[in-house]
């Protein structure tokens, strides 16, 4: 078994992470987190979305939260954009990254962006077409790959049709997302295999929700596969707003954990990427949800 020797994390915990928080959280205070992360040596971050605030009106902040953000050179800033609506918005904020976001799921993706797996494509296009004319990377999200809220399992061949129809769209790469987090090292494998026959180990990254304590197994079963993009979040934040029940993605700092112990680069300051951690969790007022983050801050305490 040959696994990666350096792994790429974007950290979704601006975006992913804070969209279903009920209480308004500052433009502020998302920009801090994006700084945090950055300093801590995060060079992907997804920042914000520009959707409709009357469905997630914890991101109506989209464009003051791009403003906002001291850049770094090296790092790339994404913003997901479900139409030209929200692409034409997002241009003025700059982008390095868009991305569009289907589902594996007929039912995830009425309930999520209101429209057929087949009309969202007709609608991601012309998204697509008019990032890469203005020199925009783009990624394609791919959610539900191994189970659903609405529709339960998923079958690895529904994957592999939508990772087709976002290659034949032009989406230079995917995230093969278990949004609800049901999946186990199987079937996340599965899901991966499928989009391999559209998009190679480059172009592929995981991204795991935690719900059902499975995510670090699913890391490193797709590391088993070669895969070396993964999707996380900072305390483990996060759930999306038409995924019930759904918690948050697997935490940045158990997977650094995880890939440092196994002898795995990644370029992030663990002991940074808690306080990054425990700087949202402390304005949340809540503990952080990442084990590691807990026991760390535990072992501080105690020294
Ligand atoms: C996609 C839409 C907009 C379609 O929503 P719709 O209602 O079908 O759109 P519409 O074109 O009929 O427009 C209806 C209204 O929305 C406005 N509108 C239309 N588009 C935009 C836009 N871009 N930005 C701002 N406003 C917009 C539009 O102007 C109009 O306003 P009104 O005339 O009623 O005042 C809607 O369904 C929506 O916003 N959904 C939210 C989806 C979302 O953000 N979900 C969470 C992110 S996905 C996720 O978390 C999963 C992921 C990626 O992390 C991976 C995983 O784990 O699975």
């Amino acid at each position: 078994m040959t696994l990666p020797t350096h792994v790429k994390l974007i950290d979704v915990g601006p975006r992913d992470g804070l969209q279903n928080e009920k209480q308004t959280v500052p433009a502020a205070v998302k920009i801090e987190l994006v700084h945090r992360l950055q300093d801590a040596g995060l060079k992907e971050i997804e920042v914000t979305s520009f959707v409709s605030p009357k469905w997630v009106p914890q991101m109506a902040d989209n464009l003051e939260v791009m403003a906002g953000i001291a850049r770094q050179s090296g790092v790339r800033y994404s913003v997901l954009t479900p139409n030209m609506k929200g692409f034409e918005a997002a241009l003025a904020s700059k982008p390095d990254e868009i991305v569009v976001f289907g589902a594996a799921s007929e039912a995830f993706s009425q309930k999520n962006i209101n429209c057929s797996i087949a009309e969202s494509i007709e609608r991601f296009a012309p998204v697509v077409a008019a990032a890469l004319a203005a020199g925009i990377n783009v990624r394609g999200a791919m959610s539900c790959t191994v189970g659903c809220p609405y529709e339960g399992d998923i079958a690895p061949e529904r994957v592999g049709y939508l990772a087709g129809l976002m290659k034949g769209i032009g989406v230079q790469r995917v995230d093969v997302a278990d949004t609800i987090g049901v999946g186990t090292p199987l079937s996340v494998q599965r899901a991966i295999e499928a989009t391999l026959a559209h998009f190679d180990l480059n172009h592929i990254s995981g991204h795991f929700h935690d719900t059902y304590g499975q995510a670090l197994s699913n890391t490193l079963a797709a590391l088993q596969l070669g895969v070396f993009n993964f999707q996380s979040s900072v305390a483990g934040l996060g759930g999306c707003p038409y995924a019930k029940g759904a918690t948050g993605n697997v935490a940045t700092e158990d997977v650094v954990y995880l890939l440092h112990g196994m002898g795995i680069a990644t370029g992030i300051d663990l002991d940074k990427l808690i306080d990054a951690g425990q700087f949202i969790s402390d304005f949340l007022g809540r503990p952080t949800n990442s084990r590691v983050g807990k026991a760390l801050l535990n072992k501080r305490l105690s020294a």
